[in-house]
């Protein structure tokens, strides 16, 4: 049976473009989200989120009228859930989210309609939804009473990398984990109206833990490289050298350090696995840990750079000033969320009685955590006035910089730009 009208909920980073592209294969999409300004954004045929080529597809899709955006959830073939699943507390997940999603949509549903859980989940949590949505609507077969179930459920992670969001859509392969082979079948029809990537079906506890393997794969992996930029340190060792030269070997892959993992996913999604397995996910634990203590080592860097300046300069530390190159969660994003770069500055801003500057190209005002902490300033005023530099978010511009303009002597350097 095909699908006339999709509904996502959810119309964020994940759920806008995925609303935008079903809307672009002429397949009517009616988006909902809590958030009445982004609804009246899109409605305008606008976003409210920054990726690159996605407000022409969502512009030609509201006014050819594929797409409509609204706050109350309407009838519809097939509803995708992309709302957030954060973490609360001690590493916690929280699906109140997700929950709230069901709630919303249980009253709509009809026997034949297909429902696909997009969010990053703890392993369950497509279980879970199908018991919230089978206790709202006894009326209705669902995937866990059995054969021939009235509702399809699946889950079906996404992976795109923002900034590259309109072409990893279509051209990524999908893990497609229904509950039942048959809730798969549903899900990979449904995918395949845009999906160039091959649709690979699994279980849906599989297609959870296929999503946060990925992410922890990849935390684990940048742990390793923070770890070698610690050790280096004390060694004198330059870490990008060391790096480059490891990774000559056929099989061998290091990735970057940096000030810590920003983002709300790698350094959120690998506390699922944590929270579920504490016993066993002792490296995924280590390796967050290993992480999230980076900014409070590049603070220390930063004040070994004050106090030999302060030997070699005479200067007053309130008469020093800092300035720190980058604030997004990293290179070439406007995205401060989660970012150890903010959190970096902050710990400078706070800890220094001197002046703290930024250089962010992507803001044009100081954010709300640095006000009256820190000044906003260019690059040039940065590299002509401040007596140390932190380089934190290697921007494409910042790696532009002529080495004849960086003339401090005191530099602490998180991304090897200025190596
Ligand atoms: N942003 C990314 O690059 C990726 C995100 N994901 C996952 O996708 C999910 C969504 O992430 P984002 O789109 O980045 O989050 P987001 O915060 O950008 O968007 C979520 C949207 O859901 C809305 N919302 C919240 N509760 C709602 C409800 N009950 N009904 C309707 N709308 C509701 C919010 O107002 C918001 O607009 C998360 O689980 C995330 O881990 C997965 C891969 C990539
Ligand atoms: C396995 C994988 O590559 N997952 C991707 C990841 O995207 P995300 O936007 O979080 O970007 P990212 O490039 O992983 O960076 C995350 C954080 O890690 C840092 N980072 C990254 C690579 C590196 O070598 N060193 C490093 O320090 C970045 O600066 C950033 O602070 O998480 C996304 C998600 O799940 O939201 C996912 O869809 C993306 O495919």
């Amino acid at each position: 049976m095909s699908f006339h009208t999709i509904s996502v909920i959810g119309l964020g980073y994940i759920g806008l473009p995925t609303a935008a592209v079903f809307a672009s294969r002429e397949i009517k999409v009616v988006g909902v989200d809590i958030n009445a300004h982004a609804v009246e954004t899109i409605n305008r045929g606008e976003i409210h989120i920054v990726e690159p080529e996605l407000d022409k597809v969502v512009h030609e899709a509201v006014q050819r009228g594929f797409l409509r955006a609204t706050t109350q959830v309407e009838a519809a073939d097939a509803f995708l859930i992309a709302v957030p699943t954060p973490f609360i507390g001690d590493h916690q997940p929280d699906l109140s989210y997700v929950q709230a999603a069901a709630s919303s949509i249980a009253p709509v549903l009809k026997a034949g309609d297909l429902v696909i859980l997009e969010s990053t989940s703890p392993v369950g949590t497509t279980e879970q939804l199908a018991a919230w949505l089978a206790a709202a609507r006894p009326d209705l077969r669902f995937p866990q009473h059995g054969e021939a179930p009235d509702i399809a459920i699946a889950y079906c992670p996404e992976r795109v990398l923002p900034g590259k969001v309109m072409v990893e859509l279509i051209e990524n392969d999908r893990v497609i984990g229904g509950m039942t082979p048959a809730c798969s079948a549903r899900a990979s029809e449904l995918y395949r109206i845009f999906l160039r990537g091959e649709c690979v079906e699994t279980h849906a506890r599989t297609a959870e833990m296929c999503k946060l393997t990925e992410n922890s794969f990849r935390d684990v992996n940048i742990a390793f490289a923070n770890e070698l930029s610690l050790i280096c340190a004390e060694q004198g060792i330059n870490v990008w050298e060391l790096i480059a030269l490891a990774n000559r070997h056929p099989r061998v892959n290091i990735l970057q350090p940096g000030p810590g993992v920003g983002g709300h996913c790698i350094a959120v999604d690998p506390w699922f696995i944590v929270a579920q397995n504490p016993q066993q996910a002792r490296l995924i634990r280590t390796a967050r840990e290993v992480n999230d203590a980076k900014p409070l080592w590049v603070l220390d860097q930063v004040k070994q750079a004050l106090a030999e300046c302060l030997t070699a300069s005479g200067k007053r530390a309130s008469e020093v000033s800092i300035a720190c190159f980058g604030l997004a969660f990293k290179p070439n994003i406007d995205d401060l969320r989660e970012s150890p770069a903010m959190t970096v500055a902050e710990l400078i801003a706070d800890w220094h009685s001197g002046a703290t500057w930024v250089v962010e190209p992507h803001i044009n005002t100081i954010p709300n955590r640095l006000a009256g902490k820190a000044t906003l300033v260019t690059t040039t005023e940065a590299l002509q006035q401040a007596d140390i530099l932190v380089m934190l978010v290697d921007h494409t511009p910042f790696r532009a910089i002529d080495a004849a303009q960086v003339t401090q002597a005191w530099i602490v350097d998180t991304k090897g730009v200025w190596r």
